[in-house]
């Protein structure tokens, strides 16, 4: 198919911290994922300009945004299939599936076997003190497939202020959450909603 018009978003949104997890081995796999040739951020251009929005809006009170996932090729989500198949490697359980079957990640609607990462306008984020650079508190790490990283979990009343702002700042930038997972946002007017692009990931 045409070749879409994706941006790296780590020159485009100013200061957006770019962690590409799926590019190293510290995921849920424990290793570095098909597909992800370069840790950069691509993103479809609206879904860029929206995350400015927010990042933008975060700074004024002293907040910036860190991504950890942005465009995911399709054969990445392929990767994640195959392994998920795959009982025998339980690598990176402990750290991030530590009270469900990895079998079970598709179906409870942890990892998605068609993802909306394919088409540009997903991202995976959380919110970092501008003064530190550190990752602020959300009750669960990043990817930590379990109850307690959606909606409704009972986690301190700083973690529960922390997605709240994360969430309030996607959301007046056009974006809408998940309720499974507090670091998933997509954006509601996406550019390609019927295109899964399997492009691998490099720097533009
Ligand atoms: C795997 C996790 N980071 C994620 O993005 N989950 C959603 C459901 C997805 O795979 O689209
Ligand atoms: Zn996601």
């Amino acid at each position: 198919g045409p070749a879409p018009d994706f941006v790296d978003a780590g020159r485009a949104v100013a200061g957006l911290v770019v962690e590409m997890r799926y590019a190293g081995a510290d995921n849920f796999l424990g290793r570095p994922v098909a597909g992800y040739e370069a840790p950069v951020c691509l993103l479809a251009r609206p879904a860029a300009r929206a995350l400015a929005q927010a990042q933008a809006a975060l700074a004024r009170a002293g907040y910036g945004l860190k991504v950890f996932d942005c465009y995911r090729p399709a054969r990445a989500v392929a990767d994640f299939v195959r392994w998920a198949r795959d009982p025998r490697d339980q690598a990176a359980k402990a750290e991030y599936y530590p009270d469900v079957d990895k079998g079970d990640l598709f179906r409870l609607g942890y990892v998605a076997a068609r993802s909306g990462h394919s088409r540009g306008a997903t991202v995976d984020l959380t919110l970092v003190d501008v003064q530190t650079g550190r990752e602020v508190a959300m009750g669960t790490p990043f990817d930590r497939f379990d109850p307690r990283s959606g909606a409704g979990a009972a986690i301190s009343p700083e973690a529960r202020a922390n997605r709240e702002r994360l969430a309030a700042a996607m959301r007046r930038a056009g974006f809408a959450g998940y309720a499974r997972e507090w670091w998933h946002f997509s954006l509601r007017n996406e550019p390609y909603p019927a295109t899964t692009f399997d492009v691998p990931v490099r720097a533009p």
